[in-house]
């Protein structure tokens, strides 16, 4: 391989003597794509500092099949794990973190979903100048492209609704595609779930408008087989021979060097066994994600005192809201047996043991409910009620989020159809057993994930010692909020009405999660087994919120050249997946950053 932009430890000295402009903190989902787009101009100098590993031709990371060897493991995972969470029973989650180069994006589900407009309009009604949908939509399609193979989007007749080409990219880095083929009983449950639901299909999902039953797009690139299109094979392996991109791996950014004058100079980081000190003329850009970014602020000094001072280390500038505002989305699941002999065996193939065979179409529906349309109106009332009462947010968001439940044509729950048995019991704990093993088992399995789009609950995350290696203690804030679970119940109480149609019930064993005795229509009984059987969907975000502790051009409050562009700056809880979001954001803040630093009339 023929390259001049990587480093590893061996070539340290000669990354540390070049003059960097910028230095991104993080070689992820975010931070690639902010290095590709800033090196476009050949004058700038940027240097990628990233704690893993260069996996490019690995398998486990380019075959959608194998994304359960990478987590849990090492090799890929920080590995992270939560403090005790209240909400479901004190369980300890697993908090998996891409530790490569891509990041997150190297290891995730690979499900690419657009949130509703009104998320994104919330950021500027909170006062983030430049934030609508309207604005962000053309950086939605700046990083994609909707792949098309022999000339198709999809099988012909497959998909659930038509495609409007100016709603997707067809430039951008990241390959998007539908599923190639569909399970013959998800046909079935296609027709049960529009019968019980009563929503027409979406006639366009991604414009801002994901109300009803869609097909799932995948960053999967399916023109020959099917790989992964993630930041790194889209936004760092054609930009290897960049004279002006240096990426150092293997190599743990431990703190932000501020000057007195409250200016980030440059970063301490730890690689080969030893602390060294690298500068930025222009800029330091944290994307280290959710975790580290608010992490590395704190390491610096930037935070709330009195944590920082229970983790002895000297504040330099008070900043309470670092760490805190954690959204995450809770995650239930539903699974029924199915008579494998009236259905086909079509398994996700995405647990360690059985995943070996082919496929990555396991996960083909996607949907979006609203809530009014789940419950009768005096339940609906009596949530309306609870949120009033939610201490946790924003007035506006309070607002947001009320509306939206009493809205009929704003989706409040999310379902995704999986041809597999989820595991939560155990995968809360190690997500590589999340899609349980069932080969050898008589019957096969369809789960639905049942998960909410505004959750009112809300965690943190913060340093739990000044030694840059200790782990952090990550609060998810799962269920923290009893309106979360009433929601995940009224959401489990459907997927088993669909169930109970008569497009599926001839082929239902039975219901094997939550065992058949639970009566899903008893809200005391759902909500027991919500909060037993409820984990981590991976989309933390917020812990470092625009107008909270970054400004509206995503720079750190009270800082000068220090910047934060990843998850952490998206103030508040947006529908569905999050990672389109989190290219877009990235495309904006290249933009943001070209402005402010008058690149644009430097070289374009
Ligand atoms: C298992 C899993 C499944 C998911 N599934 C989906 C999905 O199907 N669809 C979807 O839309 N979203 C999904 N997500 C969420 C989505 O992938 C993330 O929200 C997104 O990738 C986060 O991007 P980021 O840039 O904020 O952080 P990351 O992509 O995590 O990047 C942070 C980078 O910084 C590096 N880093 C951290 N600390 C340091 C340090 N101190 N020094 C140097 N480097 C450091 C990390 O190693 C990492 O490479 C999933 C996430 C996970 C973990």
């Amino acid at each position: 391989m023929s390259i001049n932009t990587l480093y590893g430890p061996e070539t340290l000295s000669q990354f540390l003597a070049i003059n960097f402009d910028y230095i991104i903190v993080g070689g992820g989902t975010a931070g690639l794509l902010l290095a590709a787009r800033l090196t476009e101009n050949p004058n700038i100098q940027v240097g990628v500092i990233e704690a893993g590993r260069l996996k490019k031709d690995d398998l486990n990371v380019d075959d959608p099949a194998r994304l359960a060897r990478t987590l849990y493991n090492p090799e890929y995972d920080w590995l992270y794990r939560s403090t005790p969470q209240t909400g479901t029973n004190d369980k300890v989650h697993h908090v998996a973190r891409g530790k490569l180069l891509g990041g997150s994006s190297g290891i995730n589900y690979m499900a690419y979903c657009r949130p509703a407009a009104e998320d994104i309009d919330l950021w500027e009604t909170l006062g983030n100048k430049g934030w609508s949908w309207k604005e962000l939509m053309p950086y939605y399609l700046k990083s994609q492209s909707l792949e098309t193979v022999n000339g198709m989007k999809a099988p012909r007749g497959q998909t659930l609704c038509r495609d409007v080409p100016q709603s997707h990219g067809h430039r951008g880095p990241i390959l998007t595609s539908y599923p190639r083929r569909r399970a013959l009983f998800e046909k079935r449950v296609i027709r049960a779930f529009d019968e019980t639901s009563n929503i027409p299909r979406p006639k366009d999902p991604w414009s801002g408008r994901p109300l009803g039953l869609y097909d799932h797009l995948s960053t999967i690139r399916r023109d020959d087989g099917a790989t992964r299109s993630y930041a790194a094979s889209a936004f760092l392996y054609p930009n290897f021979r960049r004279e002006n991109l240096k990426v150092l791996t293997e190599a743990t950014v431990c703190k932000v060097l501020l000057d007195k004058q409250f200016k980030a100079e440059g970063v301490e980081l730890f690689c080969a066994g030893t602390m060294h000190r690298i500068f930025a003329s222009r800029e330091a850009i944290l994307s280290a994600g959710p975790v580290q970014s608010p992490r590395l602020l704190e390491l610096s000094g930037i935070g709330n005192p009195k944590l920082l001072r229970r983790a002895d280390i000297d504040c330099v500038l008070p900043l309470s809201d670092v760490g805190e505002n954690l959204c995450e989305h809770p995650m239930t699941s539903i699974t029924y047996a199915l008579d494998e002999t009236k259905s086909s065996r079509d398994n996700l193939h995405l647990c360690q043991e059985a995943c070996d065979d082919d496929t990555s179409d396991g996960v083909s529906l996607m949907a979006f409910l609203p809530y009014s349309s789940l419950v009768s109106p005096k339940e609906l009332e009596e949530t309306v009620s609870k949120v009033t009462q939610s201490t946790q947010l924003l007035e506006q968001e309070r607002d947001s989020v009320i509306a939206r439940l009493r809205d009929p044509g704003s989706g409040a729950l999310q379902f995704n159809g999986i041809t597999a048995m989820v595991d939560i019991g155990v995968g809360h704990a190690d997500q590589s057993k999340l899609i349980a093993d069932t080969s050898g088992h008589e019957n096969t399995y369809y789960s639905f994930h049942v998960t909410t789009t505004s959750t009112l609950s809300r965690g943190s995350t913060h340093v739990a010692s000044s030694d840059p290696f200790a782990a952090p203690a990550i609060d998810l804030g799962l269920l923290r909020d009893p309106t979360d679970v009433d929601l995940l119940c009224a959401g489990l109480e459907f997927a088993d009405k669909v169930f109970s149609s008569s497009h599926v019930s001839d082929q239902v064993v039975t219901r094997v999660i939550p065992s058949p005795d639970v009566d899903l229509g008893d809200r005391e009984q759902g909500c027991r087994f919500v909060r037993d059987w409820t984990t981590s969907f991976n989309h933390l975000l917020g812990t470092c919120a625009m107008g909270r502790v970054v400004d509206e051009r995503l720079r750190v409050k009270g800082i000068s050249g220090l910047r934060v562009v990843d998850a952490s700056v998206i103030p508040t809880q947006i529908s569905g997946n999050i990672m389109a979001t989190v290219y877009a954001v990235a495309e904006k803040a290249a933009d943001l950053i070209k402005e402010d630093c008058d690149l644009s009339t430097e070289y374009y």
